[in-house]
């Protein structure tokens, strides 16, 4: 289903959803994918998240190409817009892999 995505969205959930975002975020880390990852911050929901993904960028353990991979967006309209306006780069990532190094490491196939 990853592959098929256009981009991925997460919205204010659970664990459900924090499992699958820090995986797409992951993926796109290693240039898997390079499709947005939008998160819909609404009333400011994952600004802790965000609090945390900005001191594991200070303290080194998130690369500051690797902190831009998420994209936080107030409102629904906002998300939609970034996403039809999104550009894919690839310089951002450490490492590109390729769909038979993903199919090595049992990532989910379409
Ligand atoms: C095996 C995989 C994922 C397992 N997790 C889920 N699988 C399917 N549907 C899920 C999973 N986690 C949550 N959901 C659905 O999303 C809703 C929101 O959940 P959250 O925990 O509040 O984020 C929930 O109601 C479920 O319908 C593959 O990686």
């Amino acid at each position: 289903m990853a592959r098929h995505s256009d981009a991925f969205i997460a919205l204010p959930a659970g664990y459900g959803t924090l499992d699958e975002l820090l995986k797409v975020i992951s993926w796109e880390q290693f240039g898997i994918y390079d499709k947005m990852v939008g998160l819909l911050n609404m009333d400011g929901y994952y600004n802790s998240l965000f609090l945390f993904i900005d001191k594991a960028t200070e303290e080194g353990f998130i690369s500051l190409n690797a902190r831009q991979i998420i994209i936080p967006t107030p409102t629904a309209t906002v998300l939609v817009k970034k996403i039809e306006e999104y550009v894919p780069f690839h310089e951002r990532v450490a490492l590109k892999l390729n769909c038979q190094t993903e199919q090595q490491l049992g990532y989910p196939q379409a």
